[in-house]
Parts: structure tokens; sequence; C-alpha cells
């Protein structure tokens, strides 16, 4: 059986197959914004996404992503916390089966019932797959959601939701722009971490921003109307995909803001 979040191939059970999930820089963590430090030497994050670059949407199973060539530098991150310049490639969710929880990243124990993973890869390396094995391979910005207005970008990507209800599924997507998913602040925590699903690796910049995007509770039933099962199978609803926080092993949480 592969990977999932069930009680029988769930968090708990990953460290079987993949043993980095007891490594010293997993994800995700519970922020403690009082134990973070500012650190005036980081730079606002420099966020320049092209919707031309959207390509589809896919439900693979364990989340659904929104996919973007990433044969050039026209959707990219830069400053921050990073050096060089990191190519997005997809941006997905983690979400739970009631609004009080789903989120992967808590602040100080507050779950949110969604969040937002945007990922880059480091142009340093020729690829997204090379760059996910190396420490300052990939830079994923966490953005949570809470619940309140209706969000109308957030609309555009569940209007898509017919198409991806099963594990498998995918169809185009284009000319989102991810700008519109950001908050109006870019105020953020950073540390070192790993990708929050096996295969687990170390190899993430994590970028949490501080202030939420907000989500209708509407909208929060949607994302829940997708499924973990492939068409055919017994139907099983994509809900609570998120693993809890991790040790923090010592590592330093730096703060963009005072
Ligand atoms: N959930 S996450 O953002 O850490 C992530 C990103 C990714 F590109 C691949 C993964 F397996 C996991
Ligand atoms: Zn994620």
């Amino acid at each position: 059986m592969s990977w999932g979040y069930g009680a029988d191939n769930g968090p708990e059970k990953w460290v079987t197959n993949f043993p980095i999930a007891d490594g010293p820089r997993q994800s995700p963590i519970d922020i403690v914004p009082g134990e973070a430090s500012f650190d005036g030497g980081l730079k606002p994050l420099n966020l320049k996404y092209d919707p031309s670059t959207c390509l589809d949407i896919l439900n693979n199973g364990h989340s659904f992503q929104v996919t973007f060539a990433d044969d050039s530098d026209s959707s990219t991150l830069t400053d921050g916390p990073i050096s060089g310049i990191y190519r997005l490639k997809q941006f997905h969710f983690h979400w739970g089966a009631s609004d009080d929880r789903g989120s992967e990243h808590t602040v100080e124990g507050t779950k949110y019932p969604a969040e937002l993973h945007l990922v880059h890869w480091n142009t340093k390396y020729p690829s997204f797959g090379e760059a996910a094995g190396q420490p300052d391979g990939l830079a994923v910005v966490g953005v949570f959601l809470k619940t309140g207005d209706d969000n109308p970008s957030l609309q555009k990507i569940l209007d898509a939701f017919d198409a991806i209800k099963a594990k498998g599924k995918q169809t185009s997507f284009p000319g989102f722009d991810p700008a519109t998913l950001l908050p109006g602040c870019l105020d953020y925590w950073t540390y070192l971490g790993s990708l929050t699903t096996p295969p687990l690796l170390e190899s993430v910049t994590w970028i949490v921003c501080k202030e939420p995007i907000s989500v209708s509770c509407e909208q929060m039933a949607k994302f829940r109307s997708l499924l973990f099962s492939a068409e055919g199978e017994a139907e099983c609803c994509m809900v609570d995909n998120y693993r809890p926080p991790q040790p923090l092993k010592g590592r330093p949480v730096r703060a963009s803001f005072q």
C-alpha cells in the first residue's frame, strides 16, 4: 500500500518507507512568534508570476495541484531569505475534514482550515527533480487560509473541481494568476525544512506568510468534495491531507518583521 493519510498509511507510518521522516530538518513545524528572531537582513519577497505559464490542474490522489511551465524564468521567486532565482513549478493545498484543522504549519498551536503551498526550485540546478535532492533546492511559500469572506480567486480553482474529482484526473487550466492568492502583506517567517509528504526530502527553505487569505465555509466544503480514490474505486473524500508539526530540533526560525 502506498503512503497516504489514513490510519494504516498516514504520517505516523511514513518512517517505515521514508526513514528521513525522523530527520533533523522535517516539516511542518509549530511556529512560536515569541521565539522567532527578527532578522533585519531579510529582504521582502519578490514574487513575479506570469499567468500564461499556468498549464493544468490535477488530482494526484493526495491533493490537487496547479502546474506551471518552468522552462523559462517567467514565474519566479527572488530575494526574501533566498539567493538566486527560483522558478514556480506548482501550487497545491492541504485541508481538514472540518474548519478546526487542515493546515500543516501551526502558529502557537493554532490550526487553520487550510494551507496553500507555492513550490519553487533553484535554477542553479537543471530541473525540479534535481533541485528537490539538494539542501538549497526548493523554496515553498506557505499561506494560511482563514474562514471568512468568499475568495473570488480561489473560486476560479474550485470551479474546475468537477473535472478532477477522482485521483488521476487532470484538465487544462490556462491563464490563472497565482499572485491573486497572496495576502496583502508579505511579512513572513522562514526556516530550513523538508517536503511535508513523502519522499520528505530535506531540501526546502520554508517561507510562511504571517497574514492569512480568506476562504468561505462553502468554499471549504468544495475542497472536501474531491476524492483520494480513483474512478471505479470506493469513494474516499479527500480531507485531512496534512502532516502534523514535527520536532524543531534546535532550528532557528527567523521573522522578516518586528
Ligand atoms: N507539501 S510540500 O509543499 O512540502 C511538497 C512540495 C512538492 F513539490 C512535492 C512534495 F512531495 C511536497
Ligand atoms: Zn504541501
